[in-house]
C-alpha cells in the first residue's frame, strides 16, 4: 500500500518479484475478507488525526497514558458510530497500535468470566463489560509471586453471617502487581485468590471485585490501588497503567466468586465440579494462543522494515560492478535477514493453525470433552514461549542490521522493540512455559506404550523407529523434500525427550533430580516446538496454497527448516541422527534459497500490507526514500525548537567564554 510521495526509490527491486503479490498479501491476512477488513480499518486509523503516533516517544508518562486514554475511548466510540463487527474491531484496536486498558478488559477479564462463570454470573457480568459500563482486568500476579499461581497469597475468607467473602491483602509480598489496567482504568479486578472457608484453605480461585467507584471513580473503601511505575523503553509498554492493588478486608457479595468449576454454598460448604480444576487457566491458554499470532506481526514489521533499508542503503562496493553495493547483497547480511523474514512466514502459518486448534479445543471443553487438554495446554504454551523469545531477539537483531540509524527512535524499532519484549515474561515467563512442555513430554513418554500419542505429539509413537534409523542424506538436494526434514525434527525431538525421560527414569524420581535436569528438559521442549513450527509450516504449505505464491511459500518453508536445522546443529549432531557433513549440505541449500528469496525480498515484505503509518519507520517507508524523512525528522526533536539550547546561558556559556577551570588545568 503505497502512501509516499509517488517517487518509489524501490520500484526496482518490485520489479524483480516473480510471485503473485496480491494472492500473497490476502494468504497472510487470511482470506479475502480478511484482507478487506485489514484495508478499511488501517486507512481509517491512518486518516484519524486521534490515532496519530507521532511523538509518541517523546511525550512524558501521563500525557503518553491521557492520551492512550484518549484513543481507547475514541476508539470504542468509533466502533459503535460506525456500527463496526467484531472483527473489525479488534482490527482497528491492531492499527492503533498501543497496549491498553481495553487490551485485559476484552482480552482477559470477558475471557476469564466466560470460563469460569455460571451462567447465571455471565448474565449478571457479561452485558455490563460488553458496553463497558464496567471496566475489567485480570489481577492474578502478585510482588511476592507470578510464576507459581499456587503460592499466592491474597485471601478470601467466607462469612456465612454475612453471605460475604472477605478480600484481604495479609502481606506485602501479597500486593497485587503487575495486572494491566488495574493502575489507573478499571472499575473492577479479576482477583486469584486463597479461597478459605470454615478456616480451610481451598487453593486459589477466582473473584470479581469492585475497586472504584462507578460514580466518580475514586477507589472504592479500604482499596488501595495506583500505578506500578515507569516501564523499559520510551513509549513502547508505558501506554498501559500496569497497576499495584491492596484490600484491607474489603467485603464482596457470595456471588462474586465464579463459580463454575467449584461452589460456595450459602452455608459456607465447598463444592467441587467434576470439571478438571485446570480449566480455571482458560484465560491463559486462549491469550497464549493469540500471542503466537501477534508475533508473526510484530517479527514482520522488523523484518519489513530491516528488508526496506538494507535494499536502501549502500555501502562499500567491488570491482565488478560499478557504484556501492545494496548492503541486502551482501551474503552475511542476508543470513541473518532471511531466517527472520522466513520465519515471520512461519509464524503466520502457524498462528493459522493455531486458531483452529483452539477452536476445536473450545467445541470439546462445550461437550465435556476434556481429552485434549494436556496438549493444547502444552502447544499454547510453547509456542507462545518459542515464539516471543525469537521475535524479541529477531526485532533486536533488525534493529542491529540497520546500522546505526536502526538506533534512532524515527527507525521504529526502538520502540517495537520496548512495547513487545515484556511478551517474553506476561502470561507465563518463557522458561516455566517450557518447562511445562517437557513435564507434558515426559507424561506421554511414560504412557506410551499403552496410550498412543495423538496431535502434535502422535511422532513420539514412533520412538523406536525415530532411535534407531539415522539421516540418509548423502546430497545436497535429498534435503529438498518435506518429509526427509520433518524425519529430522522428529528424530531429534524424540531422541532429545528419550534421553532426559531414561536419565530421570534410572534416577530416585527426586525433585532435586528433576531440577538438576531442567536445562535438558528445557531443550528437549524447545525440540518439540521447533519440530511443531517446522511441520505446521510444512502442513500449510500443502493444503491448497494457491498456485501464483507456492514456490515462493516452499522457499521460504525450506529456508526456515534450514536455518532452524543450523542453528541448532550441535542438538542434532548429539542426537547422532545427523553427521556434519549432512549439516554442511544443508548451510549450502540455504545459501541457494537466499539467492531465490533475494530478487523476492522487497515484495515479500509488501505482502504483509503494513502502512506507512502502522509501520511509523523513516527506515521501512514504502517508497524507500529514507534519507529525506531522516533528515527530516530530525527538525521535530525537541532540541531543535530553538537554535540556540535552553541551557546555553547558565551552563554552556561559562565553559565557553569564562575559562573557570582552566588556572587547575594540567593541560
Ligand atoms: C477498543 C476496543 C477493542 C479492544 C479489543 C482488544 C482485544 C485484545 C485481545 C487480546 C489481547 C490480550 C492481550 C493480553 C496482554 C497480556 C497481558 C499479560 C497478562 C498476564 O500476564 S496474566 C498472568 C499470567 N500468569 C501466568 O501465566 C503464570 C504462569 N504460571 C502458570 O501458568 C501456572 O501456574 C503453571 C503452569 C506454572 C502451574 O504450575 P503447577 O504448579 O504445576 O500448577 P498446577 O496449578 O498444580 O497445575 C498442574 C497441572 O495443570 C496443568 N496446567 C497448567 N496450566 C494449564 C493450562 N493453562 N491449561 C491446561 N492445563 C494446565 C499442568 O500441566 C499440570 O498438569 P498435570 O497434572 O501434570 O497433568
Ligand atoms: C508488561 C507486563 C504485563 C503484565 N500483565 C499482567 C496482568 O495483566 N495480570 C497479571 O496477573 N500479571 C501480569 N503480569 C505479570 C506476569 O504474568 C508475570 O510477571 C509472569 O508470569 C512471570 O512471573 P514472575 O514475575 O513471578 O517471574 P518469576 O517466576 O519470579 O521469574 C524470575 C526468574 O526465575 C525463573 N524461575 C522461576 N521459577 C522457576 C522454576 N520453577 N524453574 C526454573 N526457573 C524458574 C524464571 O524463568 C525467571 O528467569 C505482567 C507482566 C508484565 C511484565
Amino acid at each position: 500500500m503505497q502512501d509516499g510521495n509517488g517517487l518509489d526509490h524501490l520500484a526496482g527491486e518490485r520489479a524483480m518479484a516473480q510471485f503473485d503479490l496480491q494472492a500473497m498479501k490476502v494468504y497472510l491476512a487470511g482470506g479475502q475478507r480478511e484482507y478487506e477488513i485489514s484495508t478499511k480499518m488501517a486507512q481509517l486509523v491512518a486518516n484519524d488525526p486521534v490515532f496519530s503516533k507521532e511523538d509518541r516517544v517523546r511525550l512524558a508518562r501521563k500525557d503518553l497514558y491521557k492520551n492512550s486514554l484518549r484513543k481507547a475511548g475514541h476508539a470504542w466510540k468509533t466502533i459503535l458510530e460506525k456500527g463496526l463487527s467484531e472483527v473489525e474491531g479488534l482490527k482497528l484496536r491492531h492499527f492503533v497500535d498501543e497496549p491498553t486498558y481495553t487490551d485485559l478488559h476484552w482480552g482477559m477479564f470477558i475471557p476469564a468470566i466466560k470460563g469460569q462463570g455460571t451462567e447465571e454470573q455471565q448474565h449478571k457480568w457479561l452485558p455490563l463489560a460488553y458496553k463497558m459500563a464496567i471496566i475489567g482486568c485480570y489481577a492474578q500476579t502478585e510482588l511476592g509471586h507470578g510464576s507459581n499461581v499456587q503460592g499466592l497469597e491474597t485471601t478470601a475468607t467466607f462469612d456465612p453471617t454475612t453471605d460475604e467473602f472477605i478480600m484481604h491483602s495479609p502481606t506485602v509480598t501479597s500486593t497485587k502487581w503487575w495486572p494491566g489496567g488495574l493502575g489507573k482504568a478499571s472499575t473492577h479486578a479479576l482477583v486469584y485468590a486463597r479461597l478459605i472457608t470454615d478456616k480451610k484453605d481451598h487453593g486459589i480461585h477466582a473473584f470479581i471485585a469492585p475497586i472504584r467507584s462507578l460514580e466518580d471513580h475514586t477507589p472504592l473503601p479500604n482499596v488501595t490501588v495506583g500505578d506500578i511505575g515507569v516501564k523499559f523503553g520510551n513509549g513502547g509498554y508505558n501506554t498501559m497503567d500496569n497497576g499495584f492493588l491492596r484490600f484491607d478486608h474489603v467485603r464482596i457479595p457470595r456471588e462474586n466468586m465464579l463459580m463454575r468449576l467449584a461452589t460456595v454454598t450459602k452455608d459456607g460448604k465447598y463444592v467441587r465440579s467434576n470439571k478438571p480444576r485446570q480449566l480455571g487457566y482458560g484465560a491463559m491458554v486462549f491469550v497464549r494462543q493469540g500471542i503466537v499470532i501477534d508475533a508473526s506481526i510484530y517479527l514482520s514489521r522488523a523484518v519489513t522494515i530491516a528488508v526496506r533499508y538494507s535494499a536502501v542503503r549502500r555501502q562499500f562496493g567491488n570491482k565488478d560492478e560499478p557504484g556501492e553495493l545494496q548492503v541486502i547483497q551482501y551474503r552475511t547480511q542476508q543470513s541473518r535477514l532471511f531466517p527472520l523474514l522466513a520465519t515471520a512466514y512461519a509464524y503466520r502459518a502457524v498462528g493459522f493453525w493455531m486458531k483452529s486448534l483452539y477452536a476445536d479445543v473450545m467445541k470439546r471443553l462445550n461437550d465435556n470433552d476434556f481429552s485434549t487438554l494436556p496438549e493444547v495446554h502444552a502447544c499454547t504454551a510453547g509456542l507462545k514461549s518459542i515464539t516471543t523469545s525469537v521475535t524479541a531477539d529477531g526485532i533486536e537483531e533488525c534493529r542491529k542490521l540497520c546500522g546505526g540509524h536502526g538506533f534512532l527512535c524515527a527507525s521504529g524499532l526502538p520502540e517495537l522493540y520496548a512495547a513487545y519484549v515484556p511478551a517474553c515474561t506476561y502470561e507465563g515467563d518463557n522458561t516455566i512455559l517450557l518447562l511445562q512442555v517437557a513435564r507434558f513430554l515426559l507424561k506421554t513418554l511414560s504412557q506410551v506404550s499403552k496410550v498412543r500419542p495423538v496431535g502434535t505429539a502422535a511422532y513420539l509413537g514412533n520412538i523406536k523407529q525415530l532411535s534407531t534409523q539415522n539421516c540418509k542424506v548423502s546430497q545436497g538436494h535429498d534435503w529438498l523434500n518435506t518429509s526427509v526434514l520433518l524425519e529430522a525434527f522428529e528424530a531429534r525431538s524424540a531422541r532429545q525427550a528419550a534421553a532426559v525421560a531414561l536419565r530421570l527414569a534410572k534416577g530416585s524420581g527426586s525433585e532435586a533430580e528433576f531440577q538438576e535436569n531442567t536445562p535438558e528438559l528445557v531443550e528437549s521442549a524447545r525440540a518439540h516446538c521447533q519440530l511443531i513450527l517446522v511441520s505446521k509450516f510444512i502442513e500449510q504449505l500443502q493444503t491448497g496454497t494457491p498456485e501464483g505464491i507456492r514456490k515462493q511459500l516452499e522457499v521460504l518453508c525450506y529456508t526456515y527448516a534450514f536455518s532452524q536445522l543450523i542453528d541448532n546443529a550441535g542438538d542434532f549432531l548429539a542426537t547422532g541422527y545427523v553427521t556434519g557433513n549432512q549439516i554442511a549440505l544443508a548451510k549450502e541449500e540455504l545459501k541457494h534459497m537466499f539467492d531465490k528469496i533475494r530478487p523476492n525480498a522487497v515484495a515479500l515484505v509488501d505482502a504483509f500490507d503494513h502502512t506507512d503509518d502502522y509501520l511509523g519507520s523513516a527506515l521501512g517507508r514504502y517508497d524507500g526514500d529514507v534519507y529525506t524523512h531522516l533528515y527530516k525528522g530530525a527538525f521535530k526533536e525537541s532540541l531543535n525548537d530553538t537554535v540556540v539550547v535552553d541551557g546555553y546561558e547558565e551552563y554552556l556559556k561559562p565553559v565557553l567564554t569564562q575559562n573557570l577551570w582552566a588556572p587547575h588545568s594540567k593541560l
